[in-house]
């Protein structure tokens, strides 16, 4: 069994990593980082010990009325101010005070309303873990501003920033606010209600605490309102001991403070724009206490203001409160030797600020990082460290070195994994949102004001749209005849005899039951198009016609082009075609589709199977017939056609004479000559419109094809197009685009779908299916490893779905229905054919290879599970290709090989590859030789012999593969 990362068991606590982390050091276990493993005994020490004081604190946090309401008859007099009134008899003491979460006052404050010793004891069985050392040290603010605790506190001065020691207790304080219900987002409240640790001032968790989504809280004290910003970001910390805050001399009875232990830096803590509003000053130098926020707007009105704590953005604001950019106004090191008295004399004040953020900095996987405050930040998927280190104002290479230290490698310029995003968001405090493409292009729209996608108006807008319809099937089965036979069997068009162009769909008209029925078909045979479009997000088909050849039945890619179709949730017609040749078996068609779940009506099944002759002409009324049929039954085909019109580009290119040209198909509203539009990274105002036949139309209603003039660039297929108020707009929104794909193509930007992808996004809630494209080198062993598959139950929320399966090696198709769908492709005994690989790469496929159906089993069990051991990652070198084999009674067989890609090692492991297929494995090589020399590796272009170990069964033409298994690290 897979053992748990600290990380892991930080979040299952809902605590920070580093808690989990300090707790292990307590107990004596050596736990290096928050992503190494835990051994099982010290993992279970972990779950008595601190595991269930802490989920012990969780139902208090959560249902606090009922554990308060029997302990406190006070509590139960004051539920508007809890606080106030528990504080109050309480005296001064701050221990009572509400936990980090509002939800868990009544709990804490229970205690406390007849305990003035409440911070020690009696709430320790109800109180979370986390607040007893903020109990703890709220003394040192009560003693400051004991007025904080009565019942006026919100005038109090020192309120707001009294309560720093927990994060969102800021709700709890004593205040008008009646204790919320609403509980804060349960993210802060496990950061900030974790116990420090230690008393360190520099933890952290604290002065950097998560920014929680914590309501504001009570308003401010009326004598501070502008320090009140700073103060509310305050709230989230825990108070720190060296106080000397409002300007005031360090308290009595408190250590003096240490100048190393001053809070932060204004750099680290931000301030805001207005330049450290309200900041406290700094502490810890008695002397500069008092003197805060100097000559920024925010400065004066913070000077003294007890509320003026850190706050802000980091790094934004050091200009306002000082009037100069900090790394400014200093000669040192203008020449050479910084100037000033000797160093060993008083420090400046950059050096002492920069020394004292590298003390607070906490360290993240050995490096020292500055941390968030809980900010949200934004990234596009597949965005790479230099991108996250950009937006928060960090160097890329310290975060390559932290993932580095948590077990990751990782290029500052390499994309990185939703995952792996979010782990570093939340271990330096920011909240990171991953966006996806579509999801930007949707907020690109939505900040002009437009939506794309959705019908405008009410059901009463909605007219009934004819189909669309993508033909697809296997090789040479008549896809291609079938399109040319549907297009004069327009009935509307027979008497025109329309010679039509290929534009990339055209419309038919069929009669059904007396009515006049169009459907759209879209021109380009084949499950690729239709699969490339998916894989942008678009999905144009609503009904796809499975061409089979009744000659030949049901062939690998007829099987590919419907599970292509089944994945995208399209209703299938089957046109068995080639009835008109002799062999022609539809009963044999008819049989073999119902094994994949097409079952025709005749059998009881709700698939039409129309049988056709293209090249006959027979039967294509038949055939468009049941696609109405179809659409009728199983489809709700209606779009609003008074709107500005949407939909997709179909197809697109250059034309020497008219510049870009785009076929769109109009999926809702009306297209008109002279609307302006943006389509992908074009735009333009429509100059002319063609249909299929050459003619010009002035207007295309939902699903009609048209051919558009006038855009000034060539869209993509797949992409969308939107008619937009006027040529302004669309050359913005089409600029943006462009920008964005730019950025996009710099980066060069992967995003894998790995097991580990689906497990991040199964912890979510997000993913409750495994999709596999399963492709093996004999039929028996891939029905073999499905049926395993099958088998595996790890629980009814999560499953695994085989969408395509199929013998023989992986196909570029399979890699783009792999990156449409989502999905992973399991390898059994097969190796990628082509550029599969590389496009695998590109689109971010994972594919895992196999030679022994249990590991795939288990692999795929333990993602399922969530245990997925550390792994090896299988790393190509090279191939060459046996090209003469020689026979030694010494050595047995040597080939004669030459090497056609990459290297192959002496000491790697090597493969044998016979058509694509895999005829042994995991083999060593006995010797490799250059001319009569023996060599540890030879290159591409070079010859070479090589006689493998313990196998001799070798034939000219077969591939030699030499790879090398490198272990990934996790920890
Ligand atoms: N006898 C007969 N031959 C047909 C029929 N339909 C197509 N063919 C022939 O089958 C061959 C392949 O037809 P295509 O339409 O090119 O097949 P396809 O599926 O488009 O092929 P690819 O484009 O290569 O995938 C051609 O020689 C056609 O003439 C039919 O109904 N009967």
């Amino acid at each position: 069994m897979a053992k748990t990362r600290v990380h892991e068991l930080a979040k299952e606590f809902g605590v920070e990593s580093k808690f989990v982390l300090e707790k292990f050091k307590e107990m004596g276990e050596f736990v290096k980082s928050a992503s190494s493993t835990v051994e099982m005994p010290a993992e279970v020490r972990f779950r008595k010990e601190v595991g269930a004081s802490l989920k012990a604190a969780a139902p208090a946090a959560e249902a606090p009325a009922a554990p308060a309401a029997p302990a406190a008859p006070a509590a139960s007099a004051a539920p508007a101010a809890p606080a106030a009134t528990s504080s109050a008899p309480s005296g001064n003491r701050p221990g009572p005070r509400p936990g980090p979460k509002p939800a868990a006052r009544p709990a804490a404050e229970a205690p406390a309303a007849p305990a003035p010793a409440a911070p020690e004891a009696p709430a320790a069985p109800e109180a979370p873990a986390a607040e007893a050392p903020a109990a703890a040290e709220a003394p040192a603010p009560a003693a400051e501003a004991p007025a904080a605790e009565a019942p006026a506190a919100p005038e109090a001065p020192a309120a707001p920033e009294a309560p720093a020691a927990e994060a969102p207790a800021a709700t709890g304080r004593p205040g008008p606010r009646p204790p919320t219900p609403k509980a804060p987002a349960p993210r802060p409240v496990g950061r900030s209600g974790s116990p420090r640790p230690g008393n360190n001032p520099f933890s952290s968790n604290q002065g950097m605490g998560r920014k929680p989504a914590a309501p504001p809280a009570a308003p401010p004290a009326a004598g501070a309102p502008p320090a009140a910003a700073g103060g509310t970001e305050s709230d989230n910390r825990p108070p720190r001991p060296p106080a000397g805050r409002d300007g005031a001399a360090p308290r009595p009875g408190m250590p003096r403070p240490n100048p190393a232990m001053m809070p932060k830096s204004p750099a680290a803590f931000g301030g805001g724009p207005g330049g450290r509003p309200g900041a406290p000053g700094r502490p810890g130098a008695p002397g500069r206490a008092g003197a805060p926020g100097r000559g920024g707007p925010g400065g004066a009105p913070g000077r003294g203001a007890p509320g003026g704590a850190p706050g802000g953005p980091p790094r934004t604001g050091g200009f306002g409160g000082r009037g100069r950019p900090p790394q400014r106004g200093s000669t040192q090191g203008a020449f050479g030797r910084p100037g000033g008295p000797s160093r060993r004399g008083r420090k400046s004040k950059r050096a002492r600020r920069q020394e004292f953020e590298q003390m607070e900095a906490p360290t993240l996987g050995g490096m020292r990082v500055r941390k968030g405050n809980g900010e949200t930040v934004r990234l596009a998927r597949g965005a790479s460290l230099t991108d996250f280190a950009d937006k928060v104002g960090l160097d890329a290479a310290a975060l390559v070195q932290m993932l580095f230290h948590l077990g990751e490698m990782v290029t500052s310029t390499e994309s990185v994994n939703d995952a792996t995003l979010e782990l570093l968001g939340e271990e330096l405090n920011y909240n990171v949102e991953v966006v996806s493409p579509e999801d930007e292009d949707r907020e690109l729209l939505e900040s002009f004001d437009l939506e794309f996608g959705s019908d405008e108006g009410d059901e009463a807008d909605l007219m009934i749209r004819p189909p669309v319809v993508t033909v697809m099937g296997h090789v040479d089965h008549g896809k291609t005849k079938l399109l040319d036979a549907l297009r004069s069997a327009n009935v509307v068009d027979k008497e025109a005899g329309g010679i039509t162009q290929h534009i990339g769909a055209y419309q038919v008209v069929t009669e059904v039951d007396g009515n006049e029925r169009p459907i759209t078909f879209i021109d380009t045979p084949g499950h690729e198009a239709f699969t490339a479009m998916r894989a942008r997000g678009a999905q144009a088909t609503d009904i796809a016609v499975l061409v089979v050849a009744a000659d030949d039945g049901v062939m690998p890619q007829t099987v590919e082009a419907l599970n292509h179709a089944k994945a995208a949730g399209v209703p299938i017609v089957v046109a068995v075609n080639k009835i008109d040749k002799p062999d022609a078996d539809p009963t044999k068609v008819r049989g073999q589709l119902t094994e994949y779940g097409l079952v025709p009506e005749e059998y009881g099944g709700d698939t039409m199977f129309v049988e056709v002759s293209a090249k006959a002409n027979l039967n294509m009324e038949g055939l468009l017939e049941a696609i109405v049929l179809t659409a009728d039954a199983s489809l709700d085909l209606r779009a609003n056609p008074t709107q500005d019109a949407q939909g997709l580009v179909v197809e697109a290119h250059l034309d020497r004479g008219r510049g870009p040209v785009a076929t769109v198909l109009v999926q809702r509203g009306t297209l008109r000559v002279g609307d302006s539009l943006v389509a992908g990274p074009a735009h333009g105002r429509v100059r002319a419109m063609l249909d299929e036949h050459g003619n010009e139309l002035a207007q295309a209603d939902p699903s009609r094809p048209v051919m558009v003039l006038g855009l000034s660039a060539v869209p993509g297929a797949g992409q969308n197009f939107i008619v937009v108020d006027d040529d302004r707009m669309a050359r913005q929104i089409a600029e943006k685009r462009e920008a964005r794909e730019r950025a996009a193509m710099q980066a060069k930007r992967r995003v894998r779908r790995t097991l580990e992808d689906f497990m991040a996004s199964m912890e979510k809630g997000e993913s409750q299916e495994l999709n596999l494209i399963l492709k093996g080198d004999v039929s028996g062993s891939v029905e073999a490893l499905e049926d395993a598959l099958s088998q595996i139950s790890v629980g009814d929320d999560v499953g695994i779905r085989v969408i395509d399966r199929g013998v023989g090696a992986i196909t570029e198709t399979n890699v783009d229905l792999a990156a449409a769908s989502d999905a992973i492709i399991i390898g059994f005994n097969v190796r990628p054919q082509g550029k599969a690989t590389e496009l695998a790469d590109k689109q971010g496929v994972e594919i895992r290879y196999y030679s022994v159906i249990y590991s795939a089993i288990e692999e795929i069990e333990a993602a399922l599970k969530g245990m997925l051991k550390p792994e090896f990652e299988e790393s190509s070198l090279g191939r060459a290709e046996i090209r003469e084999i020689f026979r030694s009674s010494k050595l047995g067989n040597i080939a004669g090989c030459m090497i056609i890609a990459g290297t192959v090692q002496r000491r790697a492991k090597v493969r044998v590859l016979r058509d694509n297929a895999v005829i042994a494995d995991n083999l060593d090589l006995a010797s490799l030789r250059r001319e009569k020399d023996d060599v540890s590796e030879v290159r591409e272009g070079f010859e070479c012999g090589l006689v493998l170990r313990n196998f001799q069964d070798i034939k000219i033409g077969d591939v030699v593969e030499s790879f090398e298994m490198r272990e990934i690290p996790r920890a």
